[in-house]
């Protein structure tokens, strides 16, 4: 199923783990900041909502997709966090640029929470339009944000479920 037939906002408000004992990383790119800024408002309103405490919640900006997965790493190291939130937007423009840093942010995401046995919530959109952009950031896809914080708030509790 494509976003198209899913709208990124809805979950089973009861199946969401409570986040109050969790500490949560996002990273996110300053690139289309009109774009990752409604993700990260979708993310922190949706985290919040499920407990996730102001102080154990840490947000850092990054210039574009292709710093997330270091940033991300650096935040895992200084943090220890429960789970990271990647956050960016990613446009189609003239040249195949799209297409590199779409790659890199992607495999090296998944990389860095491989190797730092993290989990690292992908929510980078990599749309060919700014339209496409906006309807699933708070338009009428819904908000990409909150599907990764409840992602993250899940893995969170299935680490550390592991762990017991
Ligand atoms: N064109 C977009 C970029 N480009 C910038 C790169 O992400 C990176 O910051 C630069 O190449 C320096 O290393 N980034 C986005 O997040 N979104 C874009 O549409
Ligand atoms: C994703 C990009 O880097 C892209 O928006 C840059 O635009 P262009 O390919 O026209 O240089």
């Amino acid at each position: 199923m494509a976003t198209e037939g899913k709208n990124l906002s809805h979950y089973d408000k009861d199946s969401i783990p409570d986040g109050s004992d969790f500490t949560i990383g996002i990273v996110v790119s300053e690139w289309n900041d009109e774009i990752t800024g409604a993700l990260l408002k979708g993310a922190v309103e949706t985290l919040k909502k499920h407990g996730v405490q102001e102080n154990k919640l840490h947000v850092k900006w990054v210039p574009g997709s292709f710093e997330l997965p270091l940033a991300s790493q650096w935040l895992i190291q200084q943090h220890s966090p429960h789970a990271v939130i990647a956050l960016g937007s990613v446009i189609q423009g003239e040249t195949k640029h799209f297409d590199f840093v779409c790659e890199a942010c992607a495999l090296g995401i998944k990389d860095v929470s491989l190797s730092e046995n993290t989990p690292i919530i992908f929510g980078v959109l990599t749309d060919n339009t700014h339209e496409q952009a906006v309807a699933r950031s708070g338009g009428k896809h819904g908000n990409k944000g909150i599907e990764c914080a409840i992602a993250a708030l899940k893995m969170a509790a299935l680490r550390r479920n592991l762990w017991v």
